[in-house]
């Protein structure tokens, strides 16, 4: 990347720089390979953010499917942790996994089921798992709580093998003009398609470990034993291992990240290590030295994060990823840009800035495959609720084990929101609706810039920088002035 008018002597925040275009050879965006560069191999340089109100077992799996990959957060125990990737490891790998439930259960349950996956179906299965009808909001509009799903399902169903291709999918679907295909197996519901499904699959790469299965990382943090806790997740199948603290440039993070090194080194795994969170080459440096093959970066640009706030420390993000993305290539390694993205264009300019891949967290809480339960506004709109991990909320969970007296001195640090909304796009309520508008910018920003791949893009990303009108030039107007 270079900069159209010279390096500013000030640091930039995303919203501070745009890219100019340049000539390019590149006929389609469909052309571009969009595979991470930070030794991971993603098909889709995306990463969720380890944070508990948003990346759970549901949004593993979903993102995996369209090739990025979800870091499961370090407050959870390590019992739950293993049994989360054992049903992201079992999940099919193209099929969606559907929502099942039983003849005789109640509307009103069938209602609580279907926020949980976008597709907005609930299958309808007998004692022997097999599909006997399928249930929408459509179907179950009007109807009385209490009565039962088998009154109201529809047992019109498109049944396809599991081996059916996409594009097999999609003819099926648009030929009966069904909402979703269900995939069976020896009589058993396996899977399910929506025609939307079946596009999407046709276009991404899902994200596979060596076996086959779906990727999946989990996080470790400083305090408690590292080794017992990366031995277990080794064990239990982790395909990244995310060591995280707020300030990552400290000596008690540089001998977790050599501890958790010399375990892997141990194991008969090959399992990379992510460590941070930092924002200086020197910080990046300490901890490729201490053993991380990617280094996670970013200071206070969080949605949920307090800390620039309280502290005055941090740094703005494109500035620092660009500083360790350099400092990271000089060891043959590289970074995750982590928080402060609200628009595909930040996915953009971090990539450009020599990102490898780019994490994301609070705009994928207010989707439909985050945990949280689905809440209503008084105006009606759906959302869900987040809050940061190092919000009060984050560490009265945290710190549970511990006694009242270390648990209120804990409470003392907050440096995140303990609660917020984060309303569903009506347009985009499913994550991989976000992941669709995300990649649809960041191919055309490719294109722009002349690259094939990310490794093009960061190399040939010509970036200016802006004024605060400048920015606002670029925003869409949704009525007249
Ligand atoms: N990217 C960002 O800007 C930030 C991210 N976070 C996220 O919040 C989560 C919780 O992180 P964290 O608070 O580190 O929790 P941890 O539970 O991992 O504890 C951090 C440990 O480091 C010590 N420590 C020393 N200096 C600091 C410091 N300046 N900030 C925090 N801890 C310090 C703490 O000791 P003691 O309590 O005694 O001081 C504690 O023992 C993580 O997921 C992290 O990524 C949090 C803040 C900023
Ligand atoms: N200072 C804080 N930072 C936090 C907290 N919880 C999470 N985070 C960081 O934010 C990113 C995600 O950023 P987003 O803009 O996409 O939401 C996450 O990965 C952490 O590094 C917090 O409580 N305080």
């Amino acid at each position: 990347m270079r900069f159209l008018t010279g390096k500013p002597d000030y640091d930039l925040t995303y919203d501070d720089v745009f890219m100019a275009p340049r000539r390019s050879s590149v006929t389609s965006r469909l052309d571009v390979d969009l595979t991470s560069t930070d030794g991971l191999g993603l098909p889709l340089p995306l990463v969720v953010a380890n944070m508990t109100a948003i990346s759970g077992r549901r949004m593993a799996e979903t993102v995996a499917r369209r090739g990025g990959i979800a870091v499961i957060p370090q407050d959870l125990p390590t019992d739950i942790v293993a049994n989360a990737i054992a049903k992201v490891k079992s999940a099919h790998t193209v099929f969606d996994t559907p929502l099942t439930i039983d003849p005789h259960a109640t509307v009103g349950e069938a209602l609580m089921l279907l926020p949980k996956r976008a597709h907005q179906v609930v299958v309808v299965v007998d004692q022997d798992g097999a599909p006997i009808g399928t249930v929408s909001e459509a179907d179950l509009a009007g109807m009385d709580r209490f009565s039962q799903v088998h009154e109201a399902m529809s047992s019109d169903l498109t049944l396809v093998s599991p081996d059916a291709t996409p594009t097999e999918v999609f003819d099926e679907l648009s030929a009966h003009r069904h909402r979703a295909a269900l995939a069976v197996a020896d009589g058993r519901l396996v899977g399910l398609m929506t025609i939307k499904g079946a596009l999407r699959a046709a276009l991404y790469t899902p994200a596979l470990d060596a076996s086959g299965r779906l990727k999946i990382g989990v996080a470790v943090g400083i305090s408690g034993d590292v080794e017992a806790r990366v031995e277990a997740l080794l064990e239990a199948g982790a395909d990244v291992l995310v060591m995280d603290t707020a300030h990552g440039h400290q000596e008690r993070m540089i001998s977790a990240v050599e501890r958790c090194h010399a375990v892997v080194e141990a194991s008969d795994r090959t399992v990379p290590i992510v460590a941070g969170n930092v924002v200086t080459a020197d910080g990046t440096a300490d901890l490729i030295e201490a053993g991380a093959d990617v280094i996670k970066v970013g200071v206070g640009p969080g949605a949920m994060c307090t800390t620039r706030m309280q502290t005055g420390v941090g740094r703005p993000q494109f500035s620092a990823v660009l500083e360790c993305a350099a400092e990271a290539r000089e060891s043959g390694k590289s970074v995750w840009a982590d928080g402060g993205v609200r628009h595909p264009r930040d996915v953009a300019l971090a990539l450009a800035a020599g990102a490898g891949a780019v994490m994301i967290g609070s705009w994928f809480a207010g989707t439909h495959e985050s945990p949280g339960e689905l809440l209503y506004a008084s105006d009606g709109r759906p959302y869900k609720e987040s809050f940061g991990m190092a919000s009060a909320r984050a560490v009265r969970a945290r710190t549970r084990s511990q006694s009242a007296f270390e648990r209120a001195r804990a409470a003392l640090f907050e440096e995140g929101i303990s609660s917020s909304r984060m309303y569903l796009d009506p347009a985009r309520p499913g994550v991989e609706d976000l992941l669709d508008f995300i990649v649809s910018g960041v191919r055309s920003s490719c294109t722009y810039a002349g690259a094939r791949d990310l490794v093009e893009f960061a190399n040939q990303a010509i970036v200016g920088v802006q004024s605060a009108s400048g920015y606002n030039e670029g925003r869409p107007l949704h009525s007249s002035w």
